[in-house]
């Protein structure tokens, strides 16, 4: 055995001792040979009620006393019972472990041929703090990429994802679908008239008409100034225009408030229609002449693109 020195022996017992990792070694049998204080104090336990203490006790007083190691089970046999299957079934493992008081520790088992286990516990809580910051950074910051700042609505670049994933799945199951493009009417008089302050106003209360006026599947964003876009996805025509004037409406007959200011916005509407055999660029260029179509013909309306076609 190399470095088999009482010195050298006796020192790394007093290294462990002082040492803040846990240590800990099981006999075969799974009963505490012997740990260090950093140890017990994951635990909550002393020394003296340590010793010879079984894995499965200690994790039933973990439980009992709902101090030291988190368990989060109704019962705690059945918890062990599961806990058993994937303990000793290589020589080495490594598994993060929570504790009660928020503390985290990375536990390694290290298991001797002979069958005695080294249990290592290794504080990372300041890891587990940095790693929880970082996901919830990197979910904003996914959330920010997909959101319209100004409207909270899915922004041009979501929309297009979202509506090109629709149509492949159209497509597979042969069915309609139909894009409607919005375009707010003079809307630069508003923000001439009233400022852009109030032109913002108007287009959050556009979005969140236009949301309410839609089924929770149909897609919907904000894809350019004063444009939005809904896709329908299993739409007939009927009832493309259906909701089109279901949102046409709900915008026009009631006026919206900006400041003091109630202003009466109108939208046009572009509808194009597809059986999936299109991609969103060109659904996009139909439903876009269907819009100038519908400018042109007074606004404060819906035109089709299939129908403009024929
Ligand atoms: N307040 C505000 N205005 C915006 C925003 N984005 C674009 N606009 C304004 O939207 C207006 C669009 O004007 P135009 O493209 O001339 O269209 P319109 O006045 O709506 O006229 P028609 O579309 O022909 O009915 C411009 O004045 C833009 O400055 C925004 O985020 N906030």
């Amino acid at each position: 055995m190399p470095f088999s020195s009482p010195q050298f022996q006796q020192k790394l017992l007093e290294f462990i001792d002082v040492c803040t990792d846990g240590y800990a070694v099981l006999t075969a049998d799974d009963k505490m040979l012997g740990c260090n204080q950093a140890f017990c104090d994951i635990f909550y336990q002393d020394q003296r009620k340590m010793l010879g203490i079984s894995f499965d006790d200690l994790m039933r007083l973990a439980f009992e006393e709902r101090k030291g190691i988190r368990i989060e089970a109704d019962n705690i046999e059945e918890w062990l019972a599961q806990a058993q299957q994937k303990r000793r079934q290589n020589p080495f493992r490594l598994f993060e472990v929570d504790l009660t008081d928020g503390r985290w520790f990375l536990f390694s088992e290290q298991i001797l041929p002979s069958g005695e286990m080294l249990i290592q516990a290794k504080e990372i809580t300041k890891q587990k703090v940095l790693e929880h910051q970082l996901y919830s950074k990197v979910a904003s910051l996914s959330e920010l990429a997909l959101t319209d700042e100004l409207t909270k609505v899915a922004n041009r670049r979501c929309f297009v994802d979202s509506v090109e994933a629709e149509l492949a799945r159209c497509q597979r199951n042969e069915q309609p679908a139909a894009l409607l493009l919005l375009d707010l009417d003079f809307f630069k008089s508003v923000n001439d008239t009233y400022g852009h302050q109030a032109g913002d106003e108007v287009l959050k209360a556009t979005a969140n008409r236009v949301k309410k006026a839609l089924r929770e599947y149909d897609i919907f964003g904000r894809i350019g100034g004063e444009e939005f876009a809904v896709f329908l996805s299993e739409t007939d025509p009927a009832t493309a225009l259906h909701v089109a004037e279901r949102v046409r409406v709900i915008l026009a007959d009631y006026p919206i408030k900006a400041g003091s200011a109630e202003l009466c916005v109108t939208t046009s509407i572009g509808i194009a229609l597809t059986h999936g055999e299109s991609n969103f660029e060109e659904l996009y260029l139909q439903a876009d002449s269907a819009l100038y179509m519908a400018k042109r013909n007074g606004r404060n309306r819906a035109e089709l693109f299939a129908l403009l076609s024929e």
